[in-house]
């Protein structure tokens, strides 16, 4: 390792486009010169773990098509092959310089059931603190479309969440984030840094730039956001550019630095699990005195702050939170099932030794997030 490096744990997410060629083949010298910076980052002492896209991209000519397929089925069919050219060639890539890759496919009810979650986690440690490098995909060929990530950007950023990265690095074909779309304005110009995600940079982040790419710099907007929430600063750069992956853990790259503010409450891991990952079961509304005390001083909710509740749901279920007007405020695991708290409002059949407890306890409480996050969920 060299001397005055700390140990970083890095997660780079890298595109279609920058991993397969023209005509809808994997690219090994793309794959080659990405693989040689992580293997720089490696013998550095740094653990990786890449998210990887390019299954489709990689597979659909082989499936027998001209291009990207429309359809649901055939993308699956290709990434199915694609997938399994892609890892092939990583893990040769990696073994050639003494290092040993592992895939890992995942569905989004992976991480919305808590067990599988903190089971990922432990498995993509073990991983990790054994110098492996772990390559994640979304598991295309069997994910319908209604329950997919959608996009490895969010994918990438969740994951850099659950394995507590120092930092995620999102390659592409674009030397970062434009302060607007610029196949569309030749004047556009280079964000170097920041710090918070404003309307302004979400109007500016526009769709996908290639056939192949599926994001674009919309994903990407949200990806950084969940990281942000998660205290984890994020880059934005261009795979082709010499030495970017290397530099970008220097802070020393042509780019887009994407730093936490340093007063944003950082979300725990529990948060942020909750947060993104686990899907709301119901909902619950809540009197007005309770919101102010929720949103300013973080308290628990009692019971009797419940003013309504919609949906069945188990205790222990997340729940979204609203106010009478209907304004959604966030997001909180509840003590009581739907069935229970009902009773509990209108004092049928109340059981005050249960009644004790909080309806949500401060610590599973989700506020003060953009909506546009909580709705990634
Ligand atoms: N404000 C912006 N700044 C930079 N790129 C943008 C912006 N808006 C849209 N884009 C487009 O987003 C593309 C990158 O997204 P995408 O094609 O999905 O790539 P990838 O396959 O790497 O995920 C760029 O090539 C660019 O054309
Ligand atoms: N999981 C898909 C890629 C999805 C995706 O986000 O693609 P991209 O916009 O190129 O990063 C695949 O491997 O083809």
């Amino acid at each position: 390792m060299t001397p005055g490096i700390d140990t970083k744990r890095i997660v780079i997410k890298i595109g279609s486009s920058s991993l397969t060629s023209m005509n809808g083949e994997v690219s090994r010298r793309k794959l080659e010169k990405l693989v040689e910076e992580v293997v720089r980052l490696k013998d550095d002492g740094h653990e990786v773990l890449l998210v990887s896209s390019g299954a489709v991209a990689a597979g659909y000519r082989k499936l027998g098509c001209l291009t990207r397929p429309d359809s649901l089925s055939e993308r699956q069919a290709a990434a199915s092959i694609g997938q399994g050219v892609l890892i092939e060639t990583y893990s040769d890539l990696f073994i050639s310089h003494g290092y040993v890759a592992s895939q890992i496919l995942i569905t989004r009810s992976d991480f919305s059931d808590e067990n599988r979650y903190n089971n990922a986690r432990n498995t993509i440690n073990v991983l990790l603190e054994r110098g492996i490098v772990p390559i994640v995909n979304e598991n295309d060929t069997i994910t319908m479309d209604f329950l997919k990530f959608g996009d490895n950007d969010t994918l990438s950023a969740k994951v850099a969440g659950l394995v507590d990265a120092d930092q995620l690095i999102i390659l592409s074909d674009i030397d970062g984030l434009y302060d607007s779309d610029p196949r569309k304005n030749e004047d556009a110009k280079l964000l170097t840094k920041v710090n918070e995600i404003t309307p302004e940079i979400e109007a500016a982040a526009g769709e996908p730039g290639s056939s192949v790419g599926t994001g674009g710099m919309k994903s990407k907007i949200e990806a950084v956001k969940i990281a942000m929430a998660s205290g984890i600063p994020s880059f934005l750069g261009k795979s082709s550019t010499n030495s970017i992956v290397y530099d970008a853990v220097d802070n020393n790259a042509v780019g887009t630095y994407f730093e936490p503010q340093e007063d944003m409450e950082e979300l725990n891991q529990k948060k942020q699990w909750i947060a993104f990952n686990s899907g709301p079961e119901g909902e619950v509304t809540i009197k007005p005195s309770a919101k102010e005390a929720i949103l300013e001083n973080h308290t628990s909710l009692e019971p009797s702050a419940v003013y309504s509740v919609n949906g069945r749901f188990k205790k222990g279920a997340v729940v979204k939170i609203f106010d009478p007007t209907g304004e959604e405020i966030g997001l909180g695991v509840v003590n009581y099932s739907s069935k229970a708290l009902d009773q509990l409002i209108n004092k049928i059949d109340v059981d005050l030794e249960k009644y004790e407890k909080a309806a949500i306890e401060s610590e599973q409480l989700v506020c003060h997030l953009d909506t546009s996050v909580l709705t990634t969920v």
